[in-house]
């Protein structure tokens, strides 16, 4: 019974009666009493289930035609009713022709929208309040006549009847249509429909066919009463099914109230879960700002540690270099200082062995001097001695034999008489001979001495033969010294020549090391070329200075995105309705390549455009602007002390430095010279020239060159100091002349940088300008005059000139010309603007909301900018680098 519930919404189509038994099967029941918090799918099963049963169910509608018997003989009846949209039209004819009672309100409803043919009219007409209202008192108190109880088959007969005009598949939709918001309009249950049915076919069971009216004897003609009685029985009944039938419309209510609250708890669980969903939306956003914090966190650690990694390499590569060097001069001063002193050993020990040698050859010398004179002497005093003994002794002999025999013969003469004398003689004799004995003796004696002497002289000779011997053994061990000295000298030479060898080796390693570098930094160059050429080689930044203490009133701002990945600004501006007056605000939404706000100083500001910087080393022409209104902050950025300017110069001398280690040599030279009414002054030279002084401005094979400008050979980051300090002079001595010139001028710092590399011989030349544009802020002619009106005319002439240069080298092959002699300043900037330069600008933004206009203005030619596409930037050729 429960499955003859309406669907919320939904309508219920006829359909025909085969489907309608059909439907009275168990499952719609089964599918309606599952727990309300189940239902889900099976739910929309059982609404299907639900409708199908109800559409296949005869409309009560078709059925309850009152007073048409032929539309009470059930389904196929209604069906062929409702089939034919004339029979059926009639009798909504008729029906609304009944209707004349205060009830019958809806029928004249019906009847009108039918006369106009609008079927949802008449539909609704059926289907409203007051309608149901009458419906009911009609059929329950039956108070109502026969016209309003009628009004359903005849409303739903004009439904079809007013879709008579269309053609057949459009009808048959349309009627559907119709019968839906009828049906609808007076729900049927199917439990009603049962007890319908089971009613009709008790009558059919006794009549014994389809429900028609009660068979009763025939009545006369004339017995216009009992027909009348005859029908008025009829028609009781027909009001009593519709009683019924509206007791099946309260339930039907009430079960629709029961899924309405099943609606509600779905509805309250829907919510649930889309504030789940919401919820764990909010938790992937987080999480994904999480990642995307973690991951910039990453990066920022990634670049810090190359950059920590690059420095240290460099200081690991400074100390190596340091420390060979330390070690080669230590080596060579220790090898030198060995050296002299060795060879100054060698020197003396070779000196203290001549003089060994030569005293030990003059000692030899002296010696065998002295023993042969000693031999000599000894010989001939021995020989003497001997001689003179000998001699001594034949004259003793020669004398005593001739003594003897004078003695003989005096003794033989005399021997007798003489014999005591030839005896005492003899005596005397033989005492002489005993003396001479003596004599002998000591001569003897002499020559033992002689002897020992000469002996001696032996021992001595022999003693300094040993001495000889012991200076020669010293000698020899000198010898050995000087051999291990010499020795030890040469194994300290091998060292020294191995150490030459590892020194050698090392200055191998090193060169090998130097060339790895030098090709590292040509492959370098080549990838941050690639790198800047993919970030476009126009880009744009945007930057919004601090609100000053003086300053009130800040515009609205906003900076999406994080601080290092900033991309995006939004301006609100306010505006006022003119007739109503109401305000409204505006949302701006701009997107540059970088967008820094208030709180990025000026060295955030720089490492964004050293990339940059790095390129006019490289050999590269770049052109960094700062475009705004006035005040905005363009002369803060580009000069003051930590400014792109300062900072720009002192990274070209840093790095210009380091790379001496890999060949390289620059040379640079500085300019400053600032546009004002259309004419170049020298902002270096004197005071007395400017705006006196005609500078021209040559182009020659993509150089440019000043024809009577001051340029300075910049030996150190020290003589920009006095660069600026000249041109700020000549600035105020220029603002004296025109007031508030500095916003009415162009300033235009020009670095050119010549690069030789002594080993590999490349050479390069890149230009580095850096641009304080005038004010930007729209000057009207109108209240200019004189002097400010020529200022105004040439600022604005010059601004949109660049504007246009920028645009024509956006326009790529099709623009053949590109306006540069249209301006002073895009003539100077000519080779530094195009394809084959880099090209910066920095669009400055006052956060002041006096200045919203013209930050907009400022923020909408920036966005142009930015949408310009300019080609790939090449090298500048060098055949001739010289400054
Ligand atoms: N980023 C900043 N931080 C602090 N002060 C700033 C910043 N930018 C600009 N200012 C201050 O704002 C004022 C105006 O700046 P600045 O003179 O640079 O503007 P400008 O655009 O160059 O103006 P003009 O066109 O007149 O030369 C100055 O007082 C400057 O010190």
């Amino acid at each position: 019974m429960q499955s003859s519930l309406p669907r919320p919404g939904g309508s219920r189509l006829p359909a025909p009666s085969s489907t309608a038994n059909t439907n009275l099967e168990p499952q719609s029941t089964t599918s309606t009493t599952q727990p309300l918090a189940d239902l889900g799918e099976s739910t929309v099963n059982s609404r299907l289930a639900f409708s199908k049963s109800v559409i296949g169910k005869p409309s009560i509608f078709s059925t309850s035609v009152i007073g048409k018997p032929s539309a009470l003989k059930g389904p196929t009846t209604a069906a062929k009713s409702t089939a034919n949209p004339l029979s059926a039209s009639t009798s909504l004819k008729r029906g609304l022709e009944h209707a004349d009672s205060p009830y019958d309100r809806p029928a004249q409803v019906a009847r009108s929208a039918i006369s106009q043919n609008t079927p949802a009219a008449a539909a609704s007409a059926v289907k409203g309040p007051v309608g149901r209202n009458i419906l009911g008192k009609s059929t329950i108190g039956r108070t109502g006549g026969p016209g309003a109880s009628r009004i359903g088959a005849a409303a739903r007969g004009a439904l079809n009847r007013s879709t008579l005009g269309k053609p057949n598949a459009a009808l048959a939709a349309h009627n559907k249509q119709i019968e839906a918001v009828v049906s609808a309009a007076l729900p049927l249950g199917q439990d009603e429909a049962e007890d319908e049915k089971e009613k009709e076919q008790e009558k059919e069971k006794g009549s014994g066919g389809p429900w028609v009216a009660k068979k009763r004897p025939a009545r006369a003609g004339w017995d216009v009463k009992g027909r009348l009685a005859d029908l008025e029985e009829d028609h009781r009944e027909m009001m009593d099914r519709f009683a019924d039938t509206n007791v099946q419309k309260d339930m039907s209510s009430m079960k629709v109230i029961e899924l309405e609250t099943v609606r509600a708890t779905l509805e309250t669980k829907n919510s649930h879960l889309q504030s789940e969903l919401n919820r764990e939306q909010a938790e992937l956003n987080k999480t994904k700002m999480e990642l995307h914090e973690e991951q910039r966190l990453r990066r920022v650690e990634a670049d810090d540690a190359r950059r920590q990694l690059l420095n240290e390499t460099d200081e690991l590569r400074r100390k190596a270099r340091d420390d060979i060097d330390n070690l080669e001069r230590k080596q060579k001063t220790e090898v030198s200082d060995l050296t002299t002193k060795h060879k100054s050993e060698v020197d003396e020990l070779r000196m203290a062995l001549e003089r060994l040698k030569m005293e030990q050859a003059e000692d030899k010398r002296r010696h065998a001097d002295e023993l042969s004179t000693l031999k000599t002497n000894a010989a001939r005093d021995l020989e003497d001695a001997q001689q003179r003994s000998r001699n001594e002794v034949l004259d003793l002999k020669n004398r005593s034999e001739l003594e003897v025999a004078t003695l003989k013969n005096t003794y033989m003469t005399e021997i007798a008489t003489l014999k005591s004398t030839y005896e005492t003689e003899l005596a005397k004799v033989k005492g002489e001979l005993k003396a001479e004995t003596s004599a002998h003796n000591e001569t003897k004696d002499e020559l033992a001495v002689a002897q020992k002497m000469n002996k001696d002289m032996r021992n001595t000779i022999s003693e300094q033969s040993v001495n000889s011997l012991n200076m020669e053994s010293s000698a020899r061990a000198l010898r050995d010294k000087i051999c291990s000295l010499e020795s030890m000298i040469s194994d300290r030479d091998s060292s020294i020549r191995a150490k030459d060898g590892d020194v050698s080796q090392m200055r191998q390693d090193l060169e090998t090391a130097m060339t790895k570098l030098r090709t590292e930094e040509t492959l370098r160059r080549k990838l941050h070329n690639q790198v800047l050429e993919l970030k476009g080689n126009i880009r744009v930044f945007c930057r919004v200075r601090p609100t000053l203490e003086a300053e009130t009133e800040p515009a609205k701002m906003d900076f999406p995105g994080q601080d290092d990945e900033a991309k995006d600004i939004k301006v609100y501006s306010s505006e006022k309705a003119t007739l109503s007056g109401a305000e409204t605000v505006k949302e701006h939404p701009y997107t540059f390549d970088k967008v820094f706000n208030p709180t990025a100083n000026n060295n955030l500001i720089f490492e964004e455009i050293s990339q940059l910087v790095q390129s006019a080393l490289d050999g590269y022409n770049v052109c960094i602007f700062a475009y705004g209104q006035t005040g905005s902050g363009k002369t803060f950025t580009m000069t003051s002390k930590d400014g792109m300017i300062p900072q720009a110069v002192e990274q070209i001398f840093r790095t210009s430095a380091q790379l001496t280690e890999k060949g390289w040599t620059y040379t640079m030279e500085g300019s400053f010279v600032e546009v004002y009414n259309e004419n170049l002054n020298d902002l270096l030279g004197k005071d007395t020239d400017l705006d006196k002084k005609k500078i021209e401005i040559r182009h020659d094979k993509g150089r440019t060159t000043l024809t009577e400008c001051t340029t300075i050979t910049l030996n150190g980051p020290d003589m920009m100091e006095e660069v600026m300090r000249r041109a700020s002079n000549n600035r105020m001595v220029a603002a004296t002349k025109a007031n508030e010139r500095s916003s009415r001028s162009h300033s235009v710092f020009i670095l050119k940088l010549y690069g030789v590399n002594n080993v590999t011989g490349e050479k390069c030349e890149g230009t580095l300008n850096l641009v304080d544009l005038a004010g930007s802020e729209r000057l009207s002619h109108s209240q200019a005059t004189g002097d400010r009106l020529k200022e105004t005319q040439n600022i604005n002439k010059s601004l949109s000139a660049l504007g246009d240069v920028i645009s024509a080298l956006g326009g790529g092959k099709e623009v053949k010309h590109i306006p540069y002699r249209n301006s002073k300043l895009t003539f100077l900037l000519q080779n530094s603007l195009g394809g084959n330069s880099k090209t910066l600008m920095f669009v400055m933004v006052s956060p002041l909301l006096a200045h919203m206009n013209e930050t907009l203005t400022s923020l909408k030619f920036a966005k142009k900018v930015s949408q310009v596409n300019i080609g790939t930037a090449k090298k500048v050729k060098v055949e001739n680098v010289s400054p």
